[in-house]
């Protein structure tokens, strides 16, 4: 799959909630408060139901309530579109679930 290139990222990222670019690890990523850490846990387990489904995984940091998603294809070194895909299914789930 073909890299993005910044202005494509940066206009993919217009229509997604929260998410900004990453440089440092060539990814995008958005950052999820939940109410507490078990809650966090299970969006975990549907972005992971979605990103099976999907064959597109997100690196995931699971900090007590506070769950940063990381999205970039590590098979093409940097963000294309399976990851503004991704993005947006996990704008979805957090949108049925989120609090903050
Ligand atoms: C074989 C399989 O499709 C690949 O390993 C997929 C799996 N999920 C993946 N997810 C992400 N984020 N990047 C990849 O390059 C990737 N590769």
């Amino acid at each position: 799959m073909d890299l993005l290139t910044e202005d494509q990222i940066a206009q993919g990222l217009q229509r997604l909630d929260g998410w900004e670019r990453e440089n440092q690890s060539n990814a995008i990523r958005r950052t999820v408060r939940m109410p507490d850490f078990l809650s966090g846990i299970s969006l975990v387990a549907s972005v992971a139901h979605a990103a099976e489904e999907a064959g597109h995984h997100p690196d995931i940091d699971i900090r007590y309530n506070r769950i940063t998603f990381h999205q970039t294809t590590h098979a093409a070194g940097g963000v294309t579109e399976a990851d503004m895909e991704m993005a947006a299914r996990i704008d979805d789930l957090v949108s049925g679930v989120q609090a903050g």
